[in-house]
């Protein structure tokens, strides 16, 4: 059997499985067990690794099976279930896009709000052509992974004739973008506030994004004059962001919930 733990962060949900018992199969792991009609149902698993020295390293992989650098949101489940179950309310999760250090500021019940440290996030405009759509202006965002963020007047964040989701799915894989990127869609309403939404890569459409959150953010801060302190809302939710200086890191604030535990026979899963 393979116990895992079902967590989500503005409902963008993650699945944590110790990493020892992957053994090599973290992808089709990933792709089995993310399936929302015949398996547990996620938009990744996010695979725990605590050394003998006491660390604690994250591979995030899409529900797709391919493997992402981090997830802030799926981080962030991981700190929710290291702070419920465990009581350890600030921790540093190594990730392949950098350590996160995330602090747990409040645990109710199965619920935490909880502050994580970004890293510095990295800011390009970048423009090129969509076959049968047009040249695309928008903004690279690197916070430990690559986001590619297009601001939109429309209420329905429409861009180009087409729907976010439709616009998303060829952005995503471009080959303008060789090893594939998140793509959000940005509406800045005023200093203090943007609505986005994401089509991430790997999965799809998704209800939120914490390295979303953040790239949205980044380049809102950079170039649209948006406020050095920013509530990002997506579809799940609302997260903070501060972000005091072009070179400092971003504070990226927002809830993550336990959902449930349980076991899934390999079997099942692996065939
Ligand atoms: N939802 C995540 C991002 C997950 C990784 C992404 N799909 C990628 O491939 O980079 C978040 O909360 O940051």
């Amino acid at each position: 059997m393979i116990p895992f733990v079902k967590a989500h962060a503005c409902g963008n949900d993650f699945l944590i499985v110790e990493e020892n018992l992957a053994q090599g199969r973290h992808a089709e792991l990933a792709r089995r067990l993310c399936a929302r009609t015949t398996s547990v149902g996620a938009d990744g698993v996010e695979f725990l690794e605590r050394t003998a020295e006491g660390a604690f390293n994250l591979r995030l992989f899409n529900a797709d099976g391919s493997e992402a650098e981090l997830s802030g949101n799926g981080t962030r489940c991981v700190a929710a279930w290291l702070a419920v179950h465990e009581r350890i309310m600030e921790v540093t999760l190594h990730t392949h896009g950098g350590p996160r250090t995330c602090r747990t500021l409040r645990v109710e019940g199965e619920e935490c709000m909880i502050s994580t440290l970004m890293g510095v996030p990295q800011v390009m405009p970048h423009s090129f052509d969509v076959d049968g759509v047009g040249n695309v202006q928008g903004v690279d965002v690197n916070v430990g992974n690559p986001h590619f963020v297009v601001f939109t007047d429309a209420e329905d964040f429409s861009s180009h004739g087409l729907s976010w989701e439709e616009l998303g799915a060829k952005i995503c894989t471009h080959p303008a973008f060789p090893s594939g990127t998140n793509v959000e869609f940005v509406r800045v309403l005023d200093e203090d506030r943007i609505e986005f939404r994401i089509f991430e890569r790997g999965v799809g459409p998704t209800h939120s994004s914490g390295t979303g959150t953040c790239a949205s953010s980044a380049a809102s801060i950079a170039l649209r004059g948006a406020g050095h302190i920013l509530a990002a809302t997506s579809i799940g939710g609302t997260q903070q962001v501060v972000w005091p200086a072009r070179d400092e890191e971003m504070e990226l604030t927002g809830p993550a919930e336990i959902v449930c535990v349980g076991e899934v026979s390999v079997d099942e899963v692996l065939g």
